[in-house]
């Protein structure tokens, strides 16, 4: 395994605010955090990264939920509801079915607005109100918008949402209207919105909070943080694989940036670090495509479809952050059918676990990988769901047994439930 992870650390450059700075990825230019609005590098455009000069330890965190975990964040406090401290599932039966170790399932469907963006958006919000921005605004294929609509709501502040027409769940439109977002339906697909929002935002009309925006990721790094704590306190040892959705990779980049400042910090050994392994859609898998052609750049799909409309994404914005992830973890990544997808949301809801179908590509993902024999029987798992059941009610009703209707009489009851 090549980590390329144990950077020294590094000493706070003259432009770091209390010791914090902006790094380009690609040519390592350092920039101020809040002195100017920027998600991208001024000199070559690559993707930045929140650094800092003395990454914390475990003994760093106190507290519960994203907040907990301030010594690795930019702030020691934001705008919250709060979120994070979601639980990690044991599932005996899905566990043997698949046939590993150990399988555990962290619900991030359990944050406030229903997935792991209000991780992002609590740091977000926080840093939009530091660099005293007017209107946040996001692209989104639907769980992005929800958590904006309800942290921006939170901090007071106006949110616009760009959605592609006619490919966002239910709840998640419901969510951001009731939040108030002003919600425009764009005649496009989500890497089109994502376009338009990238232009409106370097235009100066909004400040994008996409995951592209590097303060997003810093609270979503909280969910490797939290995956680690509780499977060592849980089993007495860190999992051996992570297993997780892709759409736009910021999730995929997230975690690799933890496992990084652990290592860096001295608070995990570079071979206790998980297996990164992406899992997308079938209609919509740049990344695997790039992971099995060991190609170093993804090439944009301009159409996709699943039925898992979450990760509806051709272009993942993340990939120059996420294919090292998975590389030089030595994971690995993998599309599964719209079918294998509905069966891994069945599997799931079968052990109390409702999750919308996006979320459950990570364990439809995994189990083809056992069949493949890519992942060994006796590994520790945890596979991420990423959004609540009910964020979809209509792939729920798809993918569940329809009501039966009965006479409003005890015996008629009695009668058809003797019928089967
Ligand atoms: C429910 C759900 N799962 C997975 C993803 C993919 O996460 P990421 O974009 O971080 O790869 C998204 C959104 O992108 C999502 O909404
Ligand atoms: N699934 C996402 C797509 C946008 O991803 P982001 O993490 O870049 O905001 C959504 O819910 O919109």
């Amino acid at each position: 395994m090549s980590l390329e992870l144990a950077a020294p650390r590094q000493s706070a450059p003259s432009v770091a605010d209390d010791g914090v700075w902006l790094e380009c990825i690609a040519c390592s230019e350092q920039f101020a955090p809040f002195d100017d609005i920027r998600y991208t590098c001024d000199d070559c455009d690559g993707l930045l990264e929140v650094r800092y000069a003395d990454p914390p330890t475990w003994d760093d965190f106190e507290g519960r939920g994203v907040w907990r975990y301030s010594a690795a964040l930019p702030f020691a406090e934001g705008v919250t509801l709060p979120e994070g401290d979601t639980p990690l599932h044991d599932v005996p039966r899905l566990e043997e079915d698949i046939g590993v170790d150990r399988l555990r399932i962290k619900h991030e469907g359990m944050n406030p607005t229903g997935s792991f963006k209000d991780r992002g958006m609590t740091v977000g919000v926080r840093v939009a109100k530091e660099l005293g921005v007017d209107r946040l605004a996001c692209a989104s294929t639907g769980n992005t918008s929800a958590a904006l609509a309800a942290y921006g709501a939170r901090g007071g502040m106006e949110t616009l949402v760009l959605l592609p027409a006619g490919k966002v769940a239910a709840g998640k439109i419901a969510q951001a209207s009731l939040h108030d977002a002003r919600i425009l339906e764009v005649d496009g697909n989500f890497d089109s919105c994502l376009d338009i929002v990238q232009d409106l935002a370097a235009r100066g009309e909004a400040y994008l909070l996409n995951s592209l925006n590097p303060f997003r990721l810093e609270g979503q790094k909280t969910i490797g943080l939290e995956i680690m704590e509780q499977f060592r306190d849980e089993e007495g040892d860190y999992p051996d694989r992570i297993v997780l959705p892709v759409g736009n990779a910021g999730n995929t980049s997230a975690l690799y940036k933890c496992f990084r400042e652990l290592v860096q910090s001295g608070a995990l050994a570079e071979s206790d670090v998980p297996k990164l392994t992406g899992v997308q859609a079938e209609g919509a898998a740049p990344m695997v495509e790039a992971v099995e052609a060991g190609n170093d750049e993804v090439r944009r799909w301009e159409s996709v479809e699943t039925r898992a409309t979450a990760i509806r994404i051709g272009n993942p914005v993340n990939a120059p952050k996420a294919l090292p992830g998975i590389r030089n973890t030595g994971g690995t990544a993998v599309a599964v059918s719209d079918e294998r997808i509905t069966d891994a949301q069945r599997a799931l809801a079968g052990e109390g676990v409702g999750v919308e179908p996006a979320s459950a590509a990570s364990v439809a993902g995994l189990r083809k990988l056992r069949e493949q024999g890519r992942i060994a029987a006796d590994e520790q798992v945890v596979c991420l769901t990423t959004g609540h059941l009910l964020k979809d009610p209509d792939a729920a009703f798809e993918a569940g047994d329809d009501p039966e209707p009965v006479p409003n009489d005890t015996d008629a009851v009695l009668a058809h439930l003797a019928d089967d």
